[in-house]
This record gives structure tokens, sequence and C-alpha cells, in this order.
């Protein structure tokens, strides 16, 4: 690529207002963007679940529709004649201006970017006119508003207790609580658990993120102790309880449960910032092995999560060899799924045709993505990122891999010289599918993994379930294990609602024709579900059958997803814990049982 001479003089009228418009755009859409968030505070003091769960849903379309209001203006204002490549280079620098004691430049430098790709040819798309990378700093940028990005506490000198109950209460939540003292208190001995081992340092202090991060049902206080050279993270869920007053749940130290709270699985939290990177530097120090690109993501900006995967990714295809492939297991029906051996994720391409008994388009299976996108994941559903026009190396692919890119979706593909473009795909994070986890189990003969791998799917349906999820797919091969333990659905393209499914039982059969017949001898409805004949399919080895049966046989009756549809319908949206349930205070009536059990890994496997 050829390097081009930087302007001497920025002169272009049309470049200004260009980068003024794309700067208002994206002003206007993190003002609403964070109004959201706020809002999120009032929802949870009414306890306005519904509405709460909309808004969240509703946050996540924001960017786009700015982004294309954006193009808009820029399309009707301007003659394709009048921009050319000097206003393009211009208009990045006159941007870069703008930006100078801006409080999110990241995310004003990715609107740009988006909005420049939605006009510019992607031979444009490199660092003279778009921000291939970042050019302002993020660090140290100070709140003007009085809300500091976190606050401090000396619980040395006010007293733990004191202090506990300060950081509540400077949150002003407007909701009574049921008895903030009691809750102090057993905040209190937790934290005293983490803390009281060691001679109090002169550094002694508790820092305090000064927003919520409010997430379905709960809010969640997220802080640090920092005592000498040390460091310990904690999070403080807020919920209500049945008589609408607030209580503090648990506390949260553990490592795997504090990532687990953060994970790919779930909806996004709404969290007020004026200052994003200063929460995700804040966060990075809880979460030191998330890359960024996560943390931007799971904080709601997940268009700045795609953005530095991307920069990740590439960095990571620098530095590495070796090749992409098939990715492990059973071959997808719809999807060609690869992956990078050296990297965390798959690629996932939709095929441009499926065989029997799939009946289903490319714009259905889309529709299926981006339902999961926007709905909550409980957990259980792997989020995706959804790229267009990715360039690969072409060298980096094994020849088994073009072979299959070529046969089943050469309408997505395209060589340009040296390089591979692929025009649609989704990326989400690397899982061993259950089926080999299942097989690799049973051929140690590892019967607590096994079992394991059944109890994790079964609590994963129900809590799809709960979120009115029918996976439709059930066979294991769809589901992965993540590096937790935990157990993921993956395989969006026979997802439906609970509440569009009409579970069945299989009527008597009339006479013994009837009862031989290979194929139903009665009528079968496009949404009828008949969740008897699961066992067909789930339960043929014996040790999966014995373990099923014992956890999950209830999966197996038309009551149990009847029941839950008829809740669904009512209006009840169920409690989904992101932490394992005997560590919440209201189950733990010993008090010598230990907060953190023995092994937190084999507890969140089973827990959750
Ligand atoms: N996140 C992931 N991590 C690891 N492997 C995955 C992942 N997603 C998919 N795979 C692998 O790719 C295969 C096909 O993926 P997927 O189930 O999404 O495709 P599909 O075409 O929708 O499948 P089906 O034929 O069941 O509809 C899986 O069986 C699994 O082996």
């Amino acid at each position: 690529m050829t390097q081009v001479a930087f302007p001497k003089l920025l002169s272009s009228q049309i470049a200004f207002d260009i980068a003024r418009t794309i700067l208002d755009g994206f002003d206007k859409h993190y003002r609403l963007f964070r109004q959201t968030s706020q809002v999120a505070k009032r929802h949870f003091e009414k306890g306005d679940w519904a509405v709460a769960q909309k808004a969240a849903r509703e946050r996540i379309g924001f960017y786009d529709q700015r982004v294309q209001e954006c193009v808009q203006v820029l399309e009707d204002e301007y003659d394709n004649g009048e921009l050319t490549d000097e206003v393009w280079r211009e208009l990045k620098l006159h941007y870069i201006g703008m930006l100078s004691g801006h409080k999110q430049p990241e995310l004003a430098e990715t609107f740009f970017n988006s909005v420049c790709c939605n006009i510019l040819h992607r031979t444009y798309f490199h660092n003279d006119f778009i921000f291939v990378r970042p050019v302002v700093s993020t660090e140290y940028i100070e709140t003007e508003e009085l809300l500091p990005t976190y606050r401090v506490y000396y619980p040395a000198t006010d007293g733990l207790r004191f202090t506990i109950k300060r950081i509540v209460t400077n949150f002003q939540l407007d909701c009574k609580f049921a008895d903030l003292d009691r809750d102090v208190a057993l905040v209190e001995q937790r934290l005293i658990q983490i803390f009281g081992g060691e001679s109090i340092e002169p550094n002694h202090q508790i820092q305090v993120l000064s927003s919520l991060f409010f997430r379905n049902k709960g809010a969640y206080i997220v802080g640090k102790g920092i005592n000498g050279n040390k460091e310990y993270p904690f999070i403080v869920p807020i919920l209500h309880n049945r008589n609408n007053e607030l209580v503090l749940d648990t506390v949260l130290f553990d490592h795997e449960q504090i990532t687990i709270l953060f994970s790919f699985t779930r909806a996004y939290f709404l969290v007020d910032m004026e200052v994003p990177s200063a929460f995700v530097q804040f966060l990075r120090t809880l979460l030191p092995r998330k890359p960024r690109s996560e943390i931007y993501t799971i904080l709601g900006l997940q268009k700045q999560g795609k953005t530095l995967f991307y920069r990740d990714y590439l960095q990571h295809l620098k530095h590495t060899s070796d090749q992409f492939q098939i990715a492990p297991g059973i071959r997808g029906l719809v999807m060609l799924v690869f992956a990078l051996p050296s990297f965390p994720y798959v690629f996932k391409v939709i095929k441009d045709f499926f065989p029997a008994p799939k009946e289903t388009t490319r714009a259905q299976i889309k529709e299926k993505y981006l339902l999961v996108k926007h709905h909550d994941r409980v957990g259980r559903m792997a989020d995706t990122l959804e790229y267009s026009n990715v360039a690969f190396p072409r060298e980096r692919f094994s020849e088994e891999l073009i072979a299959e890119l070529n046969h089943f979706a050469p309408s997505l593909v395209e060589q340009e010289g040296d390089r591979l473009i692929i025009r649609h795909l989704y990326i989400e994070r690397r899982m061993v599918p259950l089926n080999m986890f299942l097989g690799n189990a049973e051929q140690k003969g590892n019967d607590a993994l096994i079992e394991h791998g059944i109890v994790e799917y079964g609590n994963a349906i129900k809590e799809l379930v709960a979120a009115n999820i029918f996976p439709g797919d059930m066979l294991y091969k769809n589901f992965g294990v993540t590096r937790h333990g935990r157990v993921v659905f993956y395989d969006y393209d026979e997802i439906e609602y609970i509440t569009d499914c009409n579970f069945r039982d299989i009527p008597q059969a009339r006479n013994e024709e009837d009862e031989m017949s290979a194929e139903p001898w009665y009528s079968v409805g496009r949404h009828d579900v008949f969740p008897e004949q699961f066992g067909a399919f789930l339960l043929g080895n014996a040790k999966i059958r014995k373990y099923f049966m014992q956890h999950h046989a209830d999966l197996l009756t038309k009551v149990f997803w009847q029941s839950r549809k008829e809740r669904i319908i009512e209006g009840f949206i169920e409690d989904v814990f992101p932490y394992p349930q005997q560590i919440r205070f209201c189950n733990q009536t010993n008090p010598d049982t230990p907060a953190t059990p023995a092994s937190p890994y084999l507890e969140n496997l089973n827990n959750e």
C-alpha cells in the first residue's frame, strides 16, 4: 500500500462539515445510549422487568440506526463528485482535531469507520481514510461531570461496616431495603474473609465503580479492595425480594464466579458511563484475562468490541503461521464452520444450499442469529459477531477448507489476489462440542465428567426455556462446553419461542396398524413438539441415559414444557442467577459454610 502524502493545509470546508456531521451523529448516539442506562436505574427501582428488558433489547439497535441516519444525511447533502480523495483524507484529520477533549474518542473513531465504510469502497479501508488503528489516546481521560469513574473508601479509618453501608447508600437507590443493616453485616463477614488475615497497609482502600451495573432483575456493585500490593475484586448483587424490597444477595469474589458474571453468553449490562474507557480499564484489573473487546461488548458497546476484536485478530494472524481448518466435530448441515487452532474463536459461514430435512433460507438463518443477539442469552447462548467482507490470507487456508468453501458457499467466497474475501460470516467463541466432550469422558471412563456434562446440558435447556427459547435441535453436537465447564447452546437455525410451540403428547394408537406405522399416523403441525420423543435421539448411551433420567427426566414430559410456557404467557420473568445458589445469603443457614466453595470450578458446573 502506498503511503499518501500528509496534507500540509486543511483547506476543505466540505471535509470539515462532514467531520462535524459524523461527530454530531456519534454524540447523539451516545446521548441516547446513556439515557437508556440511566433509565435502567428507574426500571430497577420500580421492578419494571418487562420494560427494562425491552429497553435493553432496543438499545442494541441504536448504533446501526444512528449510522444509517448519518449516511443518509451525507448522501442527501453531498454529490459523489464533491467527495474527492483529498476531501476524505482531510476528513479524518479534521475529525481527529475535533476529538481532542472528547470523553469517548475510541467509540467516536469506530462510529467514523462505520459511516465511512458504508460510503467508501473497500479499497479505501486503510489507515489514511479510516481508523484502522486508534489515534486518540484513551488514557487518563477524566470525567467532567460530578461523578468520578470510581469512588475510594477508607475502611481502616471509617470502619468496614460503615464503609459498606456508605458504598451502598451512595448509589441512592430510590427503593426501600428490607434490612440494610443485616445485609451490610453479612457483606462485612464475607469481606473479612478476604481481608481478614492480613495486616492493614497504609494504602488500604476500597474502590467502587460509581455506576451500578444493571441486567435483568439485578443491579451489581463492582469494586475491589486494595491492601499493599494485593487487589481483591468483589461484586455485590442487589435484588428485589418477594415484597419488592431490596436485598444484598451475596458477595462474589471468586475469580471464576466474577468471570462467569461477565461471560459472552449473557445479555449486555446497562451502565451509565461518561468515560467508558475508564470503566474498561478498571474492569480489566478484575478480569485480566478477558480481552478488552469482550469487556466493551459486555458493557453494551458491541461495535467497539467488534472493532477491537478485529484488530486483535489481525495482529494474531500476523504473528502466527498455523492454518485455518474445518472445526472438529460433526459437520453442520447449514453452517460451514472453520477455526484457526491457535485462536480461541470459530468462523461460521451459511452454506448456499441445505440438504433435507432442513427447510430454511439464508435470510431466515440470519434472522435467528439476530434474534439471539437481541435476546437475553441467560448464560446459555454464545454471542456472535457478524462481519461482512472479511479478508483472509489465502495461503493460511488448508486445501480441504478451500474446497469445502467453494463447494458449499461459492456465493460468499471471492478470491482477490492472494486474499480470500468472505462476504458474510459469524465469529463466536470456540468451545468443545458436547458430543465430543461426552465421547472423551466415556473413553477415559470418567463417569463424573459424563454426569457433569448431562447435568449441565439439562440445566442449559431449562434456563433457555425460562428465557422463552426452544432450541429446536437438541442434539448434543449443538451445544458446547466452555473453559469454565458450562454447557452453552450455539446452533440457532431452528430455535423458536417457547410461546410459539405447541407441546403435545403422542396420541394413543388407534389400532395395530397405527402402532407399526413408520410415519406418524396423526397430523403434526409446524410448531408441534413431542417431548416424549426426545429420548429416542438423546439417550442411546446407557450412562448418559442413567444420568439424564436421574437429573432431567422431566424434560421428556409434556407437563414440564407446557407449564413453563404458561408461566411465560402469564408474564412471569424467571430469575436466572449468574452465580451458584448456595453462596446467596438467604441459602446460608450455617454461618460456618464457606462462602467460596472448596472447588469453585465444580460448584459452577453444578449450580447455575
Ligand atoms: N462455538 C463453537 N465452538 C466449537 N465448535 C463449534 C462451534 N460452533 C460450531 N461448532 C462445530 O461446528 C459444527 C456445526 O455447527 P452448527 O451446529 O452451528 O451448524 P449447523 O449447520 O447449524 O448444524 P446442524 O446441522 O445441527 O443444523 C458443530 O457440530 C461443531 O462441531
